[in-house]
């Protein structure tokens, strides 16, 4: 897969060198570049930012340089991701939608937004999507790229040393899952579940299942609520 990210803050991205995405990018199942917006300014201050038409708070990002740097990364089958607070939340199944692709460009915003017109521009050329991570407000796109960059590069073939985690995910399976425990068997007087220790695969896998529900039915109602009704058993359905 191969990304490029455009950011006014390239150095946001060092993480991006580090662990399992730095691992894909050695490997070459990822290829990510990212780019400095300022490259293409051309005045002595490189200027990215100008005042809101009908006035309003902050700066808005100058439409120029985000069109030329459009232009010059983002190939005929690319798709673009711009993160912003105005965005559809971004779920597991966008992740997967995006892992699937060949090129994704990042365009990751500050102040108070890239001029509007840039993104309509390239709604005419290619897949737009306005991504938001959740309902709190950012400096910028820069961490929600980071988030989704690590969110699609864990669903990249080989990149997971156990594919079993994938499929064993809560958002994946629609369900929290449920707790987990390493050694020792006793820490500060807390003992591991004895079901995990019996052996008996059957019996651990209804315990974790029933785990989940009751995670899931306490923290996210929504996912509970959601669940599809011929999967629980009536007796497993919270009243
Ligand atoms: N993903 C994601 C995000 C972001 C995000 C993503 C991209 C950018 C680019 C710039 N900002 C800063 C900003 C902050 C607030 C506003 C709204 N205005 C404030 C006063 C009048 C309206 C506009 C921009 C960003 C924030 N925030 N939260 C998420 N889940």
């Amino acid at each position: 897969m191969k990304v490029d990210i455009v950011s006014i803050f390239p150095d946001y991205f060092a993480p991006l060198d580090l662990s399992l995405i730095g691992k894909a990018r050695t490997t070459g199942t990822l290829d990510l570049t990212v780019h400095d917006l300022r490259q293409w300014t051309y005045d002595v201050h490189r200027t990215v930012d100008d005042s809101p038409y009908g006035g309003g708070p902050g700066m808005v990002m100058r439409p120029e340089p985000w069109g030329e740097a459009l232009d010059a990364v983002a190939s005929p089958g690319a798709a673009l991701v711009v993160p912003s607070p105005v965005g559809k939340p971004f779920t597991q199944a966008d992740a997967h939608r995006l892992a699937g692709l060949d090129h994704l460009v990042f365009a990751c915003g500050r102040y108070e937004g890239i001029d509007q017109r840039v993104i309509d521009d390239a709604a005419d050329r290619m897949p737009v999507h306005e991504v938001s991570l959740g309902d709190y407000v950012l400096f910028g796109g820069e961490v929600a790229v980071i988030v989704i960059m690590e969110a699609i590069t864990r669903l990249l073939p080989g990149v997971l040393g156990n594919a079993d985690s994938l499929t064993e995910e809560s958002h994946a399976a629609g369900l929290l899952e449920a707790p987990v425990y390493t050694k020792p068997q006793s820490w500060r007087g807390r003992e591991v579940p004895d079901v995990l220790r019996s052996g008996d695969h059957g019996r651990i896998a209804r315990w974790r299942r029933e785990q989940s529900l009751l995670r899931t039915a306490e923290r996210r109602p929504d996912m509970y609520a959601a669940y599809p009704p011929d999967s629980l058993d009536k007796k497993d359905r919270k009243a």
